[in-house]
């Protein structure tokens, strides 16, 4: 994204020399190219002539470089600093220690402003971004880039703004190879090998993209962690990392194997009540911190999918959680403990282990530790109720965890904005402190009065891909994840309006097709895929695909059948108490709307119910002929995605155009497989027509079940 003289010039002889000069999409969202309404352009180059920081830290001229960058590509013309304040322009600095900002804003105004907040403020001809500290001004340059990038009016600006999440991070399941779990857009963008002398231009380009949307901590690493990350070389390669993302307000975290004081230290136990055990992580985190004075901390998976862990000598998730919480309290490091534990027992439901294990556990963490929770109850299954742990641990800070990586909804190849599912969790009351107790309210901590300790994560998408996500709209998951992760309590249709506007600059009609097609893709793969409350019937391993027919597997619960337990009779999981009662995890009032089918809504029917056939819903039809409809509204509404796209042609530039145009085409047939797959196999129980008016699979059952894929990209390691 930087441009250095030959690498532009190049570019500029592409760009008129013919396809190769086509937009590849590196540059996400932070585009700056010259805003073509020229009145505005040149209201604002009028407004905007210079630059001023007062201050130097690094955030400060990262935040400056980035206005330089910014305003110089939106008006077309270089924009210059200057080394005192202007009459006229922009001044950038720190409340509080810059003087240029004194009295700028009313004691209350300041007061009100977190960490990481600033304002934006226009009085006579000087524009003012304010950061109520270095990282609030990093952040207040992005926003105010962002205000230009989406020809937003300079008059009256006053502008506060602040995130009400303390920790916002990205989870990479980058592996120390090169690869990434679950990853689809190529392999790491972390060179391993290469670091720490290798500083490759991705890593700041990753940094400054994460601080325009308020991402403050990077997790390299795979939860499926290695030990080895922690051998003193690899630590140099980390702290090398860590600076090139600190002047970007970005600290640095790692997944720590539990076993590493046996693996690195020799150690013949990690008991994390074992003396030797102990002095070991306090060394590691000590010889940490001495590289890295930043460190954020450590991201444990733990007695999970075959992780080592606490349980292993008899003790508690929050035994072993404190343990590495003792290490890094001294430095001011923090704990993520996973919630997502996944047990080498077969459970009756698995949707109810988390729960089991956590609850009995509220109020045993340190202050330093936070239980990271997926957002649902099995593993970012298309659509999923609310995880039962949020409300349920009232005096143990919860971390959200999202997928932005789309493992079980089309991976890199479908269009699916999640946003609008990520908006979904948010927004559902778990009535935990009474009606109104929302998820979010639980993730900034204004449930229960205490934030303290607040994050948000989100699982990357981001890989070697010219374009970083490998599907275009890849990029906009990312980015409504870091503006969520500020602000809850936001709306994705809010985000998804800002990331097209500022991804297709100067053509309102791109922006607002793709606007639309991110508000309605969600509910288009849910329907598609899992209508009706149906989860896991994916192919089994890489979790692409149909698979619904899946049985004979090693576990019960790797299996599909275990999900939908479809038979002659019905389909469905009973979770209510005539079944394995796992609605007894969350309040009543929650229960009470899900406990009878008839007031279940019937996005969740089949999550918790098993129901004939022949049942019959509140639109007067039957399951059968409602999961046939259901199944067809995805399948169509795909179709219709792909028109809207193609109605842009020659609207954009080629290479984006073709590259959401191919992977649209893959995702219509590929969502009329899912259609027609599922409807065969569940007609094989039901033994209902379709509906009359509905196109029929084309192919018989057996044809469906024959389709693998052998070689699937970023699938995890056994165990
Ligand atoms: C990193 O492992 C992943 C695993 O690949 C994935 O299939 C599942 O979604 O969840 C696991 C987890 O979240 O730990």
């Amino acid at each position: 994204m930087r441009l250095t003289p030959v690498f532009s010039l190049t570019i500029f002889l592409l760009l008129i020399t013919g396809p190769l000069g086509a937009d590849d999409g590196y540059r996400l969202w932070l585009r700056y190219d010259e805003i073509a309404d020229s009145p505005l352009r040149k209201s604002y180059a009028k407004a905007l002539p210079r630059v001023f920081r007062e201050g130097d830290s690094p955030q400060l001229c990262a935040a400056e470089e980035e206005l330089l960058l910014g305003l110089s590509g939106l008006l077309g013309h270089g924009v210059e600093s200057t080394a005192a304040a202007p009459a006229k322009g922009l001044i950038l600095g720190v409340l509080g220690r810059s003087t240029s900002l004194d009295g700028l804003l009313s004691a209350e105004e300041q007061a009100s402003l977190p960490d990481g907040g600033y304002a934006l403020i226009g009085q006579g001809k000087q524009f003012y971004i304010a950061g109520k500290d270095d990282r609030g001004a990093l952040y207040g340059a992005f926003a105010f880039l962002r205000y230009l990038q989406r020809g937003r009016p300079l008059d009256d600006l006053h502008l506060l703004d602040g995130p009400r999440v303390k920790n916002r991070l990205l989870n990479h399941w980058d592996n120390l190879d090169g690869t990434v779990e679950r990853g689809y857009a190529g392999f790491s963008i972390w060179n391993w090998h290469q670091l720490p002398h290798y500083l490759d231009p991705r890593y700041t380009d990753y940094a400054r993209a994460n601080a325009s949307i308020g991402i403050n901590g990077a997790v390299v690493t795979n939860v499926n962690a290695k030990a080895i990350v922690f051998r003193r070389d690899y630590l140099q390669k980390a702290a090398a990392l860590a600076e090139v993302f600190r002047p970007y307000g970005i600290r640095i975290y790692l997944t720590a194997r539990f076993s590493a004081p046996i693996e690195l230290g020799g150690l013949p136990t990690a008991d994390p009540e074992d003396a030797a055990v102990k002095k070991w992580w306090q060394d590691k985190a000590s010889e940490i911190y001495a590289l890295i004075p930043d460190f954020g901390g450590f991201v444990v998976k733990a007695n999970s999918e075959g992780q080592p862990g606490p349980r292993e000598y008899g003790r508690t998730h929050a035994q072993g959680a404190n343990l590495l919480a003792d290490a890094l309290a001294p430095h001011g490091g923090i704990v993520m403990w996973r919630a997502f534990v996944y047990s080498n027992e077969e459970p009756v439901d698995r949707a109810k282990q988390a729960y089991d294990e956590f609850v009995p556990l509220d109020g045993k963490f340190r202050d330093n530790v936070m239980v990271q929770v997926k957002n649902g109850p099995i593993d970012f299954q298309p659509r999923e109720p609310v995880h039962p742990l949020f409300g349920s641990m009232p005096h143990t800070p919860l971390a959200m965890e999202f997928q932005i990586t789309k493992e079980y909804l089309g991976q890199g190849t479908h269009l699916v904005g999640l946003g609008k599912m990520y908006e979904e969790v948010l927004q559902t009351d778990t009535y935990a402190e009474g009606p109104g107790t929302r998820v979010a309210d639980i993730i900034d901590g204004s449930a229960y009065g205490d934030d303290r300790l607040t994050a948000m994560a989100g699982v990357a998408n981001i890989g070697t891909a010219r374009n970083w996500t490998g599907n275009l709209f890849g990029q906009a998951d990312w980015y409504t994840f870091g503006r969520l992760a500020w602000n809850p309590t936001g709306k994705a249709e809010d985000y998804f309006r800002e990331w097209s506007q500022m991804t297709f600059p100067n053509s309102p009609t791109v922006q607002e097709t793709a606007q639309n097609l991110l508000a309605v893709s969600h509910e288009a793969c849910v329907n598609y895929m899992t209508p009706l409350g149906l989860h896991h019937i994916m192919g089994p391993d890489h979790h692409y695909g149909p698979g619904p027919w899946i049985k004979d597997m090693p576990r019960a619960d790797w299996t599909s059948v275990y999900y939908h337990k479809a038979d002659a009779e019905g389909v469905g999981f009973d979770r209510t108490k005539t079944g394995s009662d796992a609605l007894e995890q969350y309040t009543s009032r929650f229960a009470a709307r899900y406990e009878s089918p008839d007031s279940c809504p019937p996005a969740f029917l089949l999550w918790y119910h098993h129901l004939p056939w022949d049942h019959k819903l509140p639109s007067g039809n039957t399951l059968w002929a409602e999961l046939c409809y259901s199944y067809h509204a995805g399948a169509t509404k795909v179709g219709e995605m792909l028109k809207n796209w193609k109605s842009l042609s020659g609207r954009l530039d080629q290479e984006r155009y073709e590259s959401v145009r191919m992977h649209l085409e893959i995702q219509e047939k590929e969502a009329k497989w899912w259609r027609d797959a599922c409807l065969a196999y569940f007609q094989s129980f039901s033994g209902m027509p379709v509906p009359a008016e509905l196109e029929k699979p084309t192919h018989s059952l057996e044809y469906y079940e024959g389709l693998t894929f052998p070689y699937a990209p970023g699938i995890k390691a056994k165990w």
